[in-house]
């Protein structure tokens, strides 16, 4: 990485600070969004010194001065979901999925979720470091820089701690800074199919451990048909949140159980998924503090029909987060420009509410609101040159890379490479 120390941007065309809105941002203050034109943006030792119209910060002296050509700057984005430490793959699923097998079945015949516990057991500490590293670069090369990683792929004590240690290792060697969330209740493995109670006390039984190593912020369970019950899901989380975690949930993906409504009654920072998620739990949401977090590549890789009701749970006054939830079997892919496109075209969410729900949104989603998903001064320069004219374009032109160059603190982390003819 240079060292420059500071680096001023000028020449933006539009400038997206994010700060329109105090705290998380919910209902139809999703959809106001300031644009500054024509700015400039100084970064000094990390943090952001300025901002201000181009034409008055241009003649500044910097160690680097970058004209983006009046190009769009933004914070940089915030991944609030991902499943970033795992062995192996999954690619021979593909042809089950193509059949029409239903990923619960898939799961269900011992392969899906319980395949990767398979891998995951079988892999070194250094091999799932170094392919959580790769997984990381990849994630910053599309303009996120501070994304959320869970576990949940070891489902017995050794493989939930390697994960985690692995995560909390990337997250200190990383440039990207890094949330850790514990997700031992993921899947039922075979040995506690007839006893899954024991499952989720011997991963209850780690929570002390996590926080006397600092190993995770947040704990997660996966409340699904043929994995956990909502009852079980109230224990469980009730025991986590005792001990000072901050909950999540994967609820709602598939059947209806009411997760939406749990993690609301729970007081969860996030409810996940929500992909099927009733009347009656969008209101409680609307009237919560939870953070939906949408997952419609998720939707779209399985090949379901139904994408969450973003547009009825911004009109009943919800915040909403989007994420990739890049995981190696129900969304393959570290792109969240392409969630904020599939966001668009089939949650209908509008540029503005996506923009909210990558940035400040999906930042509270994760415990960061002070520290990551805005451009103000004082706050660490994570910034986004991007090659589109406005902030629409990103949406709009699905399935490529728009960024033009991260600075992650203040130092260039990733640029766009160029073709040598
Ligand atoms: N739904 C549960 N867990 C993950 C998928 C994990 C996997 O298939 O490996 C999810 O959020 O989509
Ligand atoms: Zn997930």
């Amino acid at each position: 990485m240079d060292t420059k120390k500071t680096t001023l941007l000028y020449n933006i065309g539009q400038l997206l600070t994010m700060d329109d809105h105090e705290g998380q941002v919910r209902g139809k203050d999703m959809n106001e969004l300031s644009v500054k034109e024509n700015y400039a943006v100084l970064m000094k030792d990390g943090v952001i010194e300025k901002i201000g119209p181009s034409s008055e910060m241009e003649k500044m002296e910097a160690d680097e001065k970058v004209d983006c050509e009046g190009k769009l700057v933004t914070p940089g984005l915030v991944d609030p979901h991902t499943h970033l430490v795992f062995g192996g793959s999954r690619e021979h699923e593909m042809a089950l999925k193509q059949q029409g097998v239903p990923y619960l079945d898939i799961l269900k015949q011992g392969g899906g979720i319980l395949s990767t516990v398979r891998s995951t057991r079988e892999a070194s500490e250094k091999e799932l470091y170094e392919k959580a590293m790769f997984h990381l670069n990849r994630i910053a090369s599309f303009g996120v820089t501070t994304v959320e990683a869970k576990s949940g792929y070891g489902m017995d004590r050794e493989t939930e701690l390697k994960q985690l240690r692995v995560a909390k290792k990337a997250g200190e060697n990383h440039p990207l800074d890094l949330v850790s969330t514990f997700l031992g209740a993921h899947a039922i493995t075979e040995d506690y199919k007839e006893d899954p109670e024991k499952l989720l006390d011997e991963m209850a039984d780690l929570f002390q451990e996590i926080k006397d190593e600092d190993l995770a912020e947040f704990v997660d369970i996966f409340t699904e048909t043929g994995v956990f019950t909502i009852e079980q899901s109230r224990r469980y989380l009730q025991k986590a949140k005792d001990l000072g975690f901050d909950l999540k949930m994967h609820a709602d993906e598939i059947d209806p159980l009411g997760g939406t409504d749990l993690a609301v009654e729970l007081g969860a920072r996030s409810g996940d998924h929500l992909a099927v998620a009733t009347d009656e739990g969008i209101s409680k949401l609307a009237d919560s503090d939870t953070i939906g977090v949408l997952l419609p590549g998720t939707i779209f890789y399985l090949g379901k029909g139904e994408f969450a009701r973003a547009r009825d749970m911004i009109e009943a006054g919800a915040s909403i987060a989007i994420s990739t939830d890049f995981n190696p079997g129900s969304s393959v892919t570290e792109n969240l420009q392409l969630i904020m496109s599939l966001a668009a075209l089939k949650m209908k969410m509008t540029p503005e509410e996506i923009w909210h729900a990558v940035t400040v949104n999906a930042a509270h989603a994760i415990n960061r609101g002070d520290e990551a998903g805005q451009i103000n001064v004082g706050r660490k320069a994570d910034v986004v040159v991007w090659d589109a004219p406005n902030y629409m374009y990103i949406p709009y032109h699905y399935g490529v890379n728009h960024v033009r160059t991260v600075y992650k603190a203040g130092q260039k982390l990733y640029e766009r490479g160029d073709l040598l003819v």
